[in-house]
């Protein structure tokens, strides 16, 4: 990849700017590329661009939307080595867990083409009610226009694929402004959208600052629809922003797990340490509090800090690495700093609690306390606190004593306990005998409190980004 400048994506064609920011790698600090820095007349462009397309996409048949979505997989699978290498470059993710987000995303994209054909109504049986009787009831979907979707750094191809494949599938048109770390994959996809037969301006990229262009992003009421993946701060700013727009925000979470004492740890402790550590943490629903019953709490924190042990820090263009950099030296400072707080406070490191320049090692806490900034807010970073309970009720409550509520999971094989903890546990998902971090592309995805706003999952993503019609006939004279 050379240092080139990139473009913004602006009416199906590259629009280079003046300013620039450099892209560098943050394994290595390698320049990776110039990207282009939009301003707010550019915004302004790419969504008169995104509402002149509308009027094309909103007439484009839905098996015609279905076959472009298909063939934007079938390019995805045809590029997924390059791709997944700009993944690990440009978001120091390690290549095999590039690889496997590449795959899911081509998934996301064939789901998507199989919705595009599935955009139901219904008929409604008027006469159920006095006055209804000699009337046809029926409704449709119909897509919203211009939607802007703003989206993290940790999956740069597949959370942007939950934005722009339903998007499609309905018909509507995006804005897609990409997060500062990983532009390259939105702008490779740009690319792909482009082969694959996507009207002119139906996809715009906006690259450069989400704060800077934040009022010229969401205040336009051409601006039918705000889908943001990232943090609540910047998810609750964009509600107020969004006024009477519609809005799904998937945000972050310190996702738990419930270990009961009749599991086998054998299956239990290997997935718990991916949970915890894949991508560095850096993921939403990735294992940040474990609740382990007291009478295997010692045989558990000994296997996992084992497993744990061999994991491989390094290159994430490495095979055999597990662990690279985080996102930004910065990010490790934090969470060195939050860990160095907790032990001040009484925790004690299991494993772990060094940091390297970016690299932050994986780290297991113990004695944690609830009101500690690695248990109680978002540590998006490779630390995992273990902590014992007694009760059932009492895991449940300490699950449940968090401002997030994204993906839970419990381990038990008494199928009484599991659906008794579904039903009082408050999130958006309950994963029964796997990791919190458990997820499919087709499966409803979204949080309670603080960790989000509506549901993606593409069916559902598809439901929000459409308006529900109702119309009814009189059919007595
Ligand atoms: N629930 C979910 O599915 C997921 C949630 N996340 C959350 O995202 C966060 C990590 O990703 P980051 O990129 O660091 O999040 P972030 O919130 O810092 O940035 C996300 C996006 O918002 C833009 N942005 C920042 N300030 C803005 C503003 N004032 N107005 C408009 N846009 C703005 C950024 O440019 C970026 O494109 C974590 O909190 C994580 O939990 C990440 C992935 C999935
Ligand atoms: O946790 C996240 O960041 C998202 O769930 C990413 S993905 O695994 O669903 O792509």
């Amino acid at each position: 990849m050379l240092e080139e400048t990139k473009g913004l994506f602006i009416d199906g064609k590259w629009v280079k700017k003046q300013r620039t920011y450099e892209l560098c790698a943050p394994y290595d600090g390698q320049l990776l590329a110039r990207i282009s820095m939009a301003d707010a007349g550019d915004v302004e462009k790419a969504i008169s661009g995104a509402h002149r397309a509308f009027q094309t996409m909103k007439n484009l048949p839905a098996y015609q939307r279905s076959e472009i979505l298909f063939r934007v997989a079938q390019l995805l699978k045809e590029r997924k080595e390059e791709l997944a290498r700009i993944v690990a470059k440009e978001a120091g993710k390690p290549i095999r867990i590039a690889r496997g987000e590449l795959e899911r995303t081509i998934v996301t994209y064939q789901f998507a083409a199989e919705e595009a054909k599935r955009i139901y109504g219904e008929t409604i049986p008027m006469d159920a009610a006095p006055g209804g009787e000699g009337r046809i009831g029926m409704t449709w979907r119909e897509p919203l226009g211009v939607v802007v979707a703003i989206t993290p750094f940790n999956f740069p191809f597949n959370l942007v694929a939950h934005k722009l494949g339903p998007a499609f599938a309905a018909g509507n048109t995006v804005v897609l402004k990409p997060a500062e770390q990983t532009p390259l994959s939105a702008l490779a996809i740009a690319e792909i959208f482009q082969e694959a037969g996507l009207p002119d301006g139906a996809l715009q990229v906006i690259t450069g600052s989400g704060s800077e262009l934040s009022d010229a992003l969401l205040m336009d009421e051409r601006v039918k629809k705000i889908t943001f993946t990232g943090s609540a701060s910047v998810g609750k700013l964009i509600k107020q922003k969004a006024g009477l727009r519609k809005v799904t925000l998937e945000l972050g979470s310190n996702a738990a797990l419930i270990v009961e004492p009749d599991v086998v740890l054998d299956k239990v402790i290997p997935r718990c340490v991916e949970g915890a550590f894949s991508y560095a943490g850096q993921v939403c629903i990735s294992l940040q509090r474990v609740y382990v019953h007291e009478t295997i709490y010692e045989e558990f924190c000994k296997r996992f800090i084992e497993r744990a042990k061999q994991l491989k820090v390094g290159d994430p263009l490495d095979e055999d690495t597990d662990i690279s950099a985080m996102i930004h030296q910065r990010e490790a400072e934090r969470i060195e700093s939050w860990v160095e707080e907790a032990v001040q406070s009484g925790a004690k490191i299991g494993l772990g609690g060094i940091r390297n320049g970016s690299i932050y090692s994986p780290t297991v806490l113990l004695d944690v306390k609830k009101d500690m900034a690695v248990s109680c807010q978002e540590v998006f970073a490779p630390v995992v606190s273990i902590v014992p309970y007694r009760e059932l009720q009492e895991a449940i409550e300490m699950v449940n004593d968090s401002v997030y509520g994204l993906n839970i999971g419990i381990y038990t094989t008494n199928i009484q306990r599991a659906l008794y903890a579904a039903r009082q546990i408050e999130s958006g998902a309950v994963i029964i005998n796997d990791i919190p971090t458990f997820r499919v592309d087709h499966m409803p995805y979204g949080g309670v409190k603080e960790s989000g706003y509506g549901r993606e999952g593409i069916k559902y993503a598809v439901q929000e980004m459409t308006e529900l019609k109702f119309v009814s006939i009189k059919t007595d004279f």
